[in-house]
C-alpha cells in the first residue's frame, strides 16, 4: 500500500539542541500509527516537520506524495500539542469558526456529539474542564472531514471515559479510511489504537512495528508478580528466575518480587514453593508482556535533558491556532 505520510531522514537542531537527528516513518492509507518515546525525545517536532510547521534541516518529509508546504491543507486536521483556543467563545462556536474556515465543513452539532460534547455546546470554553477543552480542540480538527489527521497527544488530560469516546472516535475515522498519525505517553492507548507504533528516541525512529511484533521482540516473557516480604534470594530454589520489577508498573519495587519466564500453568509450583518454604505472600498476579513493557526496555534511560529552549529559532507559536489548518 502507498505511503500517506512519510520522512526520511529528518533532522533539525535548535542551537545545540539535536532535536531529530535522522527520523524516518511511513505510515500507509487508512493506518493509525502512533509515535512513543520519551520527553523530549522529539515526537512533536517530527509531526512538526510532517505538517509544515518547522522545517526541517534535512531529510524529507511527504503527506499524500506532495511538501508539507505544498500539500492541499483542507485535507489535513492537525491537533497541536499545545492548542489554546480563544477562551470567550463557546464549545460550538469555537467548532463553528473553525468550520467556517472551510468551504464544505461538517455541521457544528455533529462534530461536538463525535466528541461526546452534545450537551455542553453553549457552555464558554474557558468553563469546560481540561478534558472537555482538549476534546473540543479534538473536534476543531475534524471540522474539514479529514483524509489525514496528525494528533499530538489528543487525550492528556481527558478522564479515562472521555478518551474512550476519542479512541472509539479514531477508530471510527481509520474504518473510514482516515490515515491517522497520533503521539502519546499512554501505552495502553497506542497499544488499541495503533496498526503500527514508531518509538522515537534521542532524535531517531529505533524500533517501528504492530504492537503484537514488538512485544514479541522486545517485550521480554511473561511473568508471576508476588506480593511478599520476601527478597529475590528467598527463591533460589525455584526453577525461575526470580528479581525485582522494572520501574513503571506501579508496584512498590520492594514489596514485590518477580518470576520470569513462567505459563500460568506453573503458577502451582511457586504457590507450592511459597508454602513449603514458609513464605508469607498477600498476591499473585501473571501478566503477559505489553507495550510498556518494550517501552522500558528500549527507551527508559533514553530520556532527554534537553531542557535548553533558549535558542528558539522558530516560533512555537505559529501551532496555537488550527486555524493553520486550512
Ligand atoms: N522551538 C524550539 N526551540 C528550541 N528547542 C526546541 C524547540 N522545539 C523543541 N525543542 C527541543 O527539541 C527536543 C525535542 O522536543 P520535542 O518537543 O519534539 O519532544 P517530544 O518527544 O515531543 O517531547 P514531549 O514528550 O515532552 O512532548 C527537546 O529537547 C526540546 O527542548
Amino acid at each position: 500500500m502507498e505511503a500517506v505520510v512519510e520522512a526520511t531522514d529528518v533532522r533539525k537542531t535548535y542551537g545545540e539542541t539535536v532535536a531529530l537527528s535522522g527520523a524516518s516513518l511511513s505510515v500507509e492509507g487508512g493506518e493509525v500509527f502512533a509515535l512513543i518515546g520519551p520527553n523530549g525525545a522529539g515526537k512533536t517536532t517530527l509531526v512538526r516537520a510532517l505538517t509544515g510547521t518547522t522545517e526541517p534541516d534535512s531529510g524529507r518529509a511527504r503527506i499524500m506524495g506532495d511538501s508539507p508546504m505544498a500539500v492541499d491543507r483542507s485535507r489535513l486536521g492537525v491537533l497541536p500539542q499545545n492548542f489554546s483556543p480563544p477562551d470567550r467563545l463557546s464549545a460550538h462556536e469555537l467548532i463553528a469558526y473553525y468550520a467556517g474556515l472551510y468551504d464544505n465543513a461538517r455541521d457544528p452539532d455533529d462534530v461536538l456529539a463525535d466528541v461526546g460534547l452534545a450537551d455542553t455546546g453553549e457552555t464558554w470554553y474557558e468553563d469546560l474542564s481540561g478534558g472537555q477543552q482538549r476534546r473540543v480542540c479534538v473536534g476543531a480538527t475534524l471540522v474539514n472531514d479529514p483524509d489525514v489527521l496528525f494528533l499530538d497527544e489528543p487525550t492528556t488530560g481527558i478522564d479515562p471515559a472521555g478518551r474512550r469516546t476519542v479512541w472509539r472516535l479514531i477508530e471510527e475515522l481509520a474504518a473510514s479510511g482516515t490515515t491517522v498519525l497520533l503521539t502519546t505517553h499512554d501505552m495502553a492507548e497506542a497499544e488499541r489504537l495503533a496498526d503500527r507504533v514508531g518509538l522515537l528516541a534521542d532524535g531517531s525512529v529505533i524500533a517501528r512495528g504492530t504492537p503484537t511484533e514488538l512485544v514479541r521482540e522486545h517485550g521480554g516473557s511473561s511473568r508471576l508478580t508476588i506480593e511478599t516480604a520476601a527478597g529475590p534470594d528467598a527463591f533460589a530454589d525455584l526453577e525461575y528466575p526470580v528479581d525485582r520489577p522494572e520501574r513503571g508498573r506501579g508496584q512498590t519495587p520492594d514489596s514485590v518480587v518477580v518470576v520470569r519466564d513462567i505459563d500460568p500453568v506453573a503458577i502451582a509450583t511457586v504457590v507450592d514453593y511459597l508454602e513449603r518454604h514458609d513464605l508469607e505472600y498477600t498476591g499473585l498476579t501473571w501478566s503477559e508482556p505489553n507495550l510498556e513493557d518494550v517501552y522500558l526496555a528500549l527507551a527508559d534511560g533514553t530520556e532527554l535533558e534537553r531542557t535548553d529552549r533558549a535558542d528558539e529559532t522558530d516560533d512555537g507559536a505559529d501551532l496555537q491556532q488550527t486555524g493553520e489548518t486550512a
